[in-house]
Order: structure tokens, then C-alpha cells, then sequence
């Protein structure tokens, strides 16, 4: 489904150029749970960036669903990216003066999907995760979890082929974090597939796989029960 074919990336500071991305070859196949690790700036947001569409690699490819991306106008571009990824973010990005509902339904507004073909899909979808309740609470009435969980239905309200999650559980305390996974999980089990950029061991682990950069390269590639089979050894 992604296949990401030696990428560099640099930004320019002044008149250096940081290398980020240093030839990055990876795979991701319909259905995985992958979590990308790595210490701080080894090209782990940058990479999100990319297959995000959010920004484009100086060199090499990216293939997703097929299609070749760099080749994509602008208005393609925009139209693939709405079609085929749904965004969570550490700090949720939610609409502080809209409730739950009308946080939900807003990227369907702009994807003109009917007024009333919106209010389902967004009360299906905050009952899918569990807040079918609270449809009508500000996010200020909500808890970091309960936010989170908002987000997330938004992002999957489209259905998106392939959820991108930057730090999903960074901004939430452990338990939270883990309730936050148990549903992405259940989200992954039902056929979505999704990268999530962690921290944190724990969180990588309660993924199906884990890509491990360092310095802009990918360091490790290794399946979780890999890890586990390895930790039970020890
Ligand atoms: N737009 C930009 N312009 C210049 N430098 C950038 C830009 N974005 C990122 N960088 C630099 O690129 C390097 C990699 O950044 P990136 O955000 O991809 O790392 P990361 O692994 O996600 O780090 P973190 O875990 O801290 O978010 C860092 O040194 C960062 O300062």
C-alpha cells in the first residue's frame, strides 16, 4: 500500500543544508500497525510530513495505493489527501467553540458531503469510540482521553485507507495513553491502516511492528513479536 523508495530529505538553514532523511526504503502493506521510533530529530516528523502529503521528499519516491505522488498537481494532490488520509495529532487540533458532533463532521463540510449524510457519519463515528454521549459537549468540557478520542473520529469519519498519527498518546497520562491504543487497536483489527510516530517503548509495542530511525536512516525494522520473543529470551 506505501512504498517509500530511497527518500532524502534537507532543509536549508542559511547557507547549510541539514540533511534529515538519508535514503529511507520502506513498505507498508494494507492492514499494518506500524509504529516509527527514534530520538529526537532523527527524521520522524519529517517522514510523517511526507507520507502525509503534508511536504514532498527532495529525491526519491512515493508510491501509495499505487499511484505515483510526486507525479500529482496540486488539485490531485489536495483531492488524494482528503480521500485517502485521516490525520491525529499529540495536541488534538480540535475546534475549541464547536462540540463533538461539529468537530466530527467539519472536514466532511468540506469534502460537500450533505448536511445530513454529515450529522450521521459524525454521531456513527463518536459512537464508534465510544463518546456517542457527549456529542453535543465542548471540547473544554472533555478530558485529554475523551479529546483524543474526538480527534480520532474525525480523522476516521472520511474513512480514510491509512490513519497517520503524530505522537497520538504524547499529551496523555498512561492509562489514558493505553485506553487511547486499546482503540486504535480495535481500529487496525477492523482493517485500517495506520502509522503512529511514539516515543514511548510501551506504546510501539502494543503495534504490530516497529521501524526504529536514527540520523535519518532506518536503523530497525522488526515485527513485535519479535521484540517480545527477544525480551522472553532475556
Ligand atoms: N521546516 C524545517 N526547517 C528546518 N529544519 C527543520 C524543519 N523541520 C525539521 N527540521 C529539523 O530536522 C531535524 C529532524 O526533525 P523532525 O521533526 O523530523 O525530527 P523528529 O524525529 O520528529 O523529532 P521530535 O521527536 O523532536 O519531534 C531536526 O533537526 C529539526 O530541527
Amino acid at each position: 500500500m506505501i512504498q517509500i523508495k530511497d527518500v532524502h530529505k534537507s532543509y536549508q538553514m542559511g547557507n547549510n543544508s541539514l540533511k534529515v532523511l538519508k535514503g529511507i526504503n520502506l513498505h507498508i502493506n494494507e492492514g499494518e500497525l506500524v509504529a516509527i521510533m527514534g530520538s529526537s530529530g532523527s527524521g520522524k516528523s519529517t517522514l510523517l510530513n511526507i507520507l502525509g502529503m503534508l511536504d514532498e521528499a527532495d529525491t526519491g519516491e512515493y508510491i501509495l495505493d499505487n499511484v505515483l505522488i510526486k507525479n500529482l498537481n496540486e488539485t490531485k494532490a489536495a483531492h488524494y489527501r482528503n480521500k485517502f488520509l485521516g490525520f491525529v495529532f499529540q495536541s488534538f487540533n480540535l475546534i475549541n467553540y464547536k462540540n463533538a458532533v461539529e468537530n466530527v463532521a467539519l472536514p466532511l463540510y468540506y469534502q460537500k458531503v450533505a448536511r445530513k449524510d454529515r450529522q450521521e457519519r459524525a454521531i456513527k463515528y463518536l459512537t464508534k469510540v465510544g463518546l456517542g454521549e457527549w456529542a453535543t459537549h465542548l471540547p473544554s468540557e472533555m478530558s485529554g482521553g475523551q479529546k483524543q478520542r474526538v480527534a480520532i473520529a474525525r480523522a476516521l469519519a472520511a474513512d480514510p485507507k491509512l490513519l497517520l498519527a503524530d505522537e497520538p498518546t504524547g499529551a496523555l497520562d498512561s492509562k489514558t495513553s493505553y485506553e487511547v491504543m486499546d482503540l486504535i487497536q480495535q481500529i487496525n483489527d477492523e482493517g485500517k491502516t495506520i502509522l503512529i510516530v511514539t516515543h514511548e517503548e510501551d506504546i510501539a509495542n502494543m503495534c504490530k511492528r516497529i521501524v526504529r530511525l536514527k540520523d535519518g536512516v532506518i536503523i530497525e525494522d522488526v515485527s513485535v513479536n519479535q521484540v517480545r520473543a527477544a525480551a522472553y529470551v532475556q
